[in-house]
Parts: structure tokens; C-alpha cells; sequence
């Protein structure tokens, strides 16, 4: 079994599916993460930002209590596909010991009037009675937003029903954390970019350099390894997310365990596997850059983009 199966087994293992009524087929996954911020590598600021907002408050209450401040609250994370936006929301309930419920929007979307809403507002509901909770709301553009041209009146309705939810958390205090994510923040409905709303906005970027290999270094640990420069492949592989850099792992170990089976006894994870891996793959971000650089200089989103066009502009991103 690869080690994707056995994380995917693992996942399915800790997996409690929970109905809300006999009548209501929707459902929402819910989990006990086992990963923490120790599993994702790099991400510094994006850590800090988040164990301010969402950490500490829940561990040490008294301090922000002193400050008027309370736990709980929303961030939206954004930026290109595999960066870690999903594995961090789940290291985050990984943190807090917190229950992590997954919404896909398309689970809880329905034809019938009213119940689209209703199934949102269950789902805030069984947050709090499963508290603390990581409400983690995946493709969170597709809630109206500008992405459907003729927009749907239950689609405003709906994200009407998302602000009131986050508007009855900030007033709870309820230690129920909503964390959305999209590769696409320009489709995003600009209701819910308000301030008071999604009160975060955090860009979420491809790793480092030395990000990268310490990202190397955890899906390597464990493994048979040869003698590796992994600060070299860390260099060749700029722009390369942290899902390309597994992809990457994953390879190379398909490629050690072939030769494995070939000699009869195990080989090491090679440099040259790793070298071979990276041959023809192209950093998978850099398409999401070339369209961001459209929609954060055209678009009125008021400077909330400036952040990529710097990024841009500072790591010389040509895609
Ligand atoms: N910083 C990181 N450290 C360790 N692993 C990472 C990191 N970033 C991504 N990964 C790996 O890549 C996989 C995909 O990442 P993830 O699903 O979190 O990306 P995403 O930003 O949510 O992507 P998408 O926008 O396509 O949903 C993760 O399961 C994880 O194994």
C-alpha cells in the first residue's frame, strides 16, 4: 500500500459521518485530524497568523480575555492548488484537539427552497455541540460569487445564511472556527470580504526554498534513504507546490521499490530517483499565477491582491 493509500485509509478509519435528520440526507464529514503544524512544512507566517487568531485564544483565554479579545472566528485562505490550504485547516483542528468538519458545498446544496440554507445553518449547529470545531468550507467561491454570470437568487440567500452564521460566531464566542479556502478569491462574493466577515485573509504561497526541503524531509522521513543533496532538488524545484513535491517523493519511491523487487532486498530512495522525478514536471503553480496576475491587477478588489502582484514581482514569476 503507498503511503497515500495508507494516509487515505488512516483518514477513512477516523472518519464519523453525521446525519442530521432521517428525512435530511445531508451530511457532513467530520474527524478527529491527527496531523499538526509540525507536519506542515514551512508556512511560518501563515502558522503565526493563525496561532494568534486561533490557537492561543483557545489556550490561553485569560490573556485575550484581559484584552477584550475572544476565541473563535474566520480566515480564508487562498492561493494556488496544493499549496496546503486543506492540510493546514486540518492541522489547525490538529492543534486544538478540535473535531474538523469538512463541507463540500455541493453536499449541502439543494433544489428545494429554503433547504440549501437550513442545511448550512444544521451544520453550525452541530459545531457547536461538537465544540471545539474547525468548520472547513472547501471551493468557498462557489457560493455566488461572480462566477455564474446570471446569478442564482438562492445563491445569495445562501451566502446571506453563511454571514449570519459568521456574524452568531463572533457574537458567541462559541470556540467554532470557520476556515474557507479558494484557488480562485476573485470569484468570491464580495459580501463575505467584508470586514467582520472572513476577518483573515491570508495568502497561502508555494513554499520556499528551505521550505521546500523541509517539506522533502517529511515525506521522505521513515523511508530507506541513500545519500541525498536534498538542499539541491530544494533548488531546482521553485514554484513547485508541496502536493508536486509529494508527487515528486512518490515517484521516486515507486522507482526504489521496482528496483527493489527486481534485486530481492530493499533499496534506498536514491538522489538520482529524486532527479529523475523532477525531469519534465512543471511547477503546477505557475498557471495559477498567470491568472491571478489578470484578476489582481484588473479587478476592483481595492488592493486585496497587492500581496500576489508583490509576490509576483519579488520571486520573478514567468509563467
Ligand atoms: N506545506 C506543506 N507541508 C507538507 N505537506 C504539504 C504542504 N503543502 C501541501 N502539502 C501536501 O500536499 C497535499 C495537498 O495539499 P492540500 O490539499 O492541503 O492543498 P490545497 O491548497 O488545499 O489544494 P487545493 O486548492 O487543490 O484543494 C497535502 O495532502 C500534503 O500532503
Amino acid at each position: 500500500m503507498s503511503e497515500h493509500d495508507e494516509l487515505a485509509a488512516q483518514r477513512r478509519k477516523n472518519l464519523r459521518l453525521i446525519h442530521f435528520s432521517k428525512e435530511d440526507q445531508s451530511l457532513v464529514e467530520s474527524e478527529k485530524p491527527k496531523e499538526t503544524f509540525a507536519d506542515v512544512g514551512g508556512l511560518e507566517e501563515v502558522k503565526k497568523k493563525i496561532r494568534m487568531n486561533f490557537i492561543l485564544p483557545l489556550k490561553q483565554p485569560e490573556v485575550y480575555a484581559a484584552y477584550g479579545k475572544q476565541a473563535g472566528g474566520s480566515l480564508l485562505l487562498y492561493g494556488p492548488p496544493g499549496c496546503g490550504k486543506t492540510f493546514l485547516a486540518r492541522a489547525v483542528a490538529g492543534e486544538i484537539d478540535a473535531n474538523f468538519f469538512h463541507v463540500e458545498l455541493q453536499s449541502i446544496l439543494s433544489m428545494y427552497s429554503g433547504q440549501s440554507e437550513h442545511n448550512l445553518h444544521d451544520i453550525f449547529e452541530k459545531a457547536r455541540e461538537n465544540k471545539p470545531c474547525v468548520i472547513f468550507i472547501d471551493e468557498i467561491d462557489a457560493l455566488g460569487g461572480s462566477r455564474h454570470q446570471m446569478r442564482q437568487h438562492h445563491d445569495r440567500m445562501l451566502v446571506n445564511q453563511l454571514l449570519l452564521e459568521l456574524d452568531g460566531l463572533q457574537a458567541e464566542n462559541d470556540n467554532v472556527f470557520v476556515i474557507g479556502a479558494t484557488n480562485t478569491p476573485w470569484y468570491l462574493d464580495s459580501a463575505l470580504r467584508r470586514p467582520g466577515r472572513f476577518n483573515h485573509l491570508v495568502f497561502v504561497p508555494p513554499p520556499e526554498e528551505a521550505e521546500r526541503q523541509t517539506i522533502l524531509e517529511l515525506k521522505l522521513s521513515g523511508k530507506p534513504l541513500g545519500s541525498l543533496n536534498l538542499p539541491r532538488i530544494a533548488a531546482e524545484t521553485k514554484f513547485y507546490s508541496g502536493a508536486d513535491l509529494e508527487q515528486l517523493v512518490h515517484d521516486a519511491v515507486e522507482s526504489a521499490m521496482e528496483r527493489t523487487f527486481e534485486k530481492g532486498e530493499i533499496q534506498p530512495i536514491t538522489q538520482d530517483d529524486l532527479k529523475r522525478s523532477t525531469k519534465g514536471r512543471k511547477a503546477t503553480t505557475l498557471d495559477w499565477f498567470a491568472t491571478a496576475k489578470n484578476y489582481a491587477t484588473f479587478s476592483d478588489v481595492n488592493g486585496d491582491y497587492q500581496i500576489v502582484l508583490d509576490y509576483i514581482k519579488k520571486h520573478g514569476v514567468k509563467s
